[in-house]
């Protein structure tokens, strides 16, 4: 049996933590020959809570699954972390906007950034889920000044597959005949969802985004508000899907992006497609199961171009607010 991998999961005791650690269990984060080694990182008041769920992973007998220690102290949580999902942090409310968990959460990326800095293991990747997340993620890379910046994500996962699944269902075709969806800028009302370079059932979907009546006025808003009609219809945010989303997110990242196709991802942006350099801003990305390469050459029509530079503006001005509250 291969070495085990340790995985850090904050947030343990929460509706996310609640779906993944028993999938992450299961063997589906790292795949089938991957045995994992669980840390589980609650505040105090949690803790027990996160206790329950590591008797249940015990009760599950996994054969993958080697260990779980539950500790409010992240020293404790990063030691020797492998992948951290950075999922606790306090999920919005109806009637919220993402950007309005800045300072309540933002607090937490720091703190949380620095014991990565300090105790994880060398080849440590880590993706941050709790939101503003790509704002999180800044922070959090921002405060380990020794890991490289590309070891760190912010999820956009769950954006793309709600993208490949609107545009399946408005084509026609299964969302298996979606290919080269791609989300960029922010996880928030802003982001972007481009139909221009998919391929869908075969065809290319700058056809379908020659409807603008649909792709504006139903297909954009749909995908971008979806985070909220799922808090206005379950009364709290999306908890399994987002957890399948981390799967999907951490399995691409370590065992590649399939051939002829991409994913998207949050990432450090070093100057591609006019982004400025240090936002963490969602790309389409590939991976050779080493790392995200950013996909280039892709040409911007005029109609994403004004959309893509919108979600960037709301990322340069998350970026201004953290740093006036002195997180990054
Ligand atoms: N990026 C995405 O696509 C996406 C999707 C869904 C949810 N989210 C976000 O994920 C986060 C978690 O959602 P949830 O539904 O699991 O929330 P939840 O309230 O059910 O659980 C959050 C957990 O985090 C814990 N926590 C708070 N501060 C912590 C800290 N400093 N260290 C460790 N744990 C801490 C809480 O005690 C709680 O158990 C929210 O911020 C939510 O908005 C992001
Ligand atoms: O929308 C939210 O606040 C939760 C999450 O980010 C989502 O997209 O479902």
């Amino acid at each position: 049996m291969t070495t085990p991998v340790t995985v850090t999961v904050t947030g343990a005791a929460g509706m996310i933590g609640y779906s993944l650690l028993f999938r992450t269990g299961a063997g589906q984060l790292l795949g089938a020959s991957t045995p994992v080694r669980l840390r589980l990182l609650e505040i105090p008041q949690a803790v027990r809570v996160a206790e329950g769920v590591a008797m249940e992973l015990d009760d599950c007998a996994f054969p993958l699954l080697m260990d779980v220690e539950v500790t409010d102290d992240p020293r404790v949580a990063f030691d020797g972390a492998n992948v951290a999902l950075l999922v606790g942090a306090r999920p919005r409310g109806k009637g919220m906007e993402r950007a309005d968990l800045l300072g309540a959460n933002g607090a937490i990326f720091g703190p949380q950034g620095r014991a990565i800095n300090d105790a994880a293991a060398d080849d440590v990747r880590v993706l941050v889920v709790g939101n503003p997340a790509n704002s999180n993620a800044l922070i959090a890379a921002s405060n380990a000044p020794d890991v490289p910046k590309e070891r760190f994500s912010a999820m956009t996962r769950l954006d793309h597959n709600r993208a490949m699944s609107q545009l399946a269902r408005h084509a026609g075709v299964h969302v298996s005949q979606v290919r080269r969806m791609s989300i960029w800028g922010n996880h928030s009302a802003t982001q972007y969802p481009d139909v221009f370079h998919t391929v869908v059932g075969g065809r290319p979907g700058v056809e379908l985004a020659e409807d603008t009546a649909w792709l504006a006025g139903e297909f954009i808003p749909t995908v971008a508000q979806r985070g909220a009609a799922i808090i206005e219809a379950r009364g709290s945010s999306s908890q399994a899907s987002a957890a399948d989303a981390i799967i999907d997110h951490v399995r691409d990242w370590y065992l590649g992006t399939p051939e002829g196709d991409w994913t998207s991802a949050g990432v450090w942006s070093t100057g591609h497609y006019g982004v400025p350099d240090g936002l963490m801003c969602s790309f389409p990305v590939t991976s050779d199961g080493k790392g995200w390469s950013v996909v280039d050459g892709l040409e911007i029509a005029p109609f994403s171009r004004e959309r893509i530079d919108a979600s960037i503006a709301e990322l340069v001005e998350e970026r201004e607010a953290v740093r006036a509250l002195g997180l990054v």
